[in-house]
């Protein structure tokens, strides 16, 4: 079984150290990890350190991964397609990433698959450049998905979709978690998606970890307050799901 554990992780620009001591339990496979906290908390700034995009102290200890496999794939928070690729050579070209550029039908009905899976079929043919923000963010998705990663590190994924898409992505990305026992973890500004669809939340605040546990026990009033400086609660929908209410910033 696959598993991640950060041991005193820290992220550091040049000589500005932006994150430090973020330490977690033993992530283990088929759970999904929300990373939630404000804006410039340095969410970005540890998935770049555990992807090894950036240094900075501490251990990034990734097990289990047998050899051959991917084990990890990073889906930045901008992904900025100016390449002249259509959607389909896009997503092939993240299958295939440096390696033989053979295609097997098996890899094609993959991506098939994976497309039709995002609702993005009839996006094939496009070119990248042609495509809307929340269009180019789908297929962002659709070229981390299609590596098969251990961990994927996804960074605020569904900021460009509308709300169908949000669902949608995230029962997605929650099912292939179950299915391939994925370690997901996943930046997230809506907590209520931390709620609906997450396992723990690893909280960051002023470039270090606040919190991590469970989200039921860690998105509460206090969390809001400290965290988010925003007054609110959680309480029970009529769906009998915990849901966050906000009433308004605090100053
Ligand atoms: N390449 C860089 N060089 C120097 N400082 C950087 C760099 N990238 C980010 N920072 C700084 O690191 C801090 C954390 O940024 P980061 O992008 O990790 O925050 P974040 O929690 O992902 O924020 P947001 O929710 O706004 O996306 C910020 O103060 C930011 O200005």
């Amino acid at each position: 079984m696959v598993s991640l554990t950060l041991e005193g992780v820290g992220t550091r620009y040049g000589r500005k150290q932006v994150l430090a001591d973020v330490t977690t339990p033993t992530i283990t496979a088929g759970t999904m990890t929300a990373v939630i906290g404000p804006n410039a908390a340095g969410k970005s700034s540890l998935f770049r350190r555990i992807a090894g995009m950036a240094s900075g102290p501490g251990e990034v200890h990734i097990e289990g991964v047998p050899s051959g496999e991917q084990a990890l794939a990073y889906l930045p928070q901008d992904t900025n397609a100016t390449a002249v690729l259509t959607v389909f050579e896009s997503v092939v070209l993240a299958a295939k990433q440096g390696r033989s550029l053979k295609v097997s039908e098996e890899e094609l009905r993959d991506i098939d698959s994976l497309l039709a899976a995002l609702r993005i079929t009839e996006l094939a043919s496009r070119y990248l450049s042609e495509l809307s923000g929340g269009q180019r963010q789908l297929v962002g998705i659709a070229q981390s998905l299609i590596r098969r990663p251990h961990i994927l590190l996804m960074d605020e994924p569904t900021s460009a979709l509308d709300l169908h898409r949000q669902m949608e992505v995230l029962g997605l990305v929650r099912s292939l978690a179950d299915e391939r026992q994925m370690i997901v973890m996943i930046a997230l500004h809506d907590l209520n998606h931390a709620l609906g669809y997450c396992d723990h939340a690893l909280v960051i605040a002023n470039g270090r970890m606040h919190r991590f546990g469970s989200c039921n026990d860690t998105i509460d009033q206090h969390l809001l307050r400290e965290v988010y400086r925003v007054d609110g609660h959680v309480e029970l929908n009529s769906l009998n799901r915990p849901q966050v209410v906000l009433n308004a910033p605090i100053y």
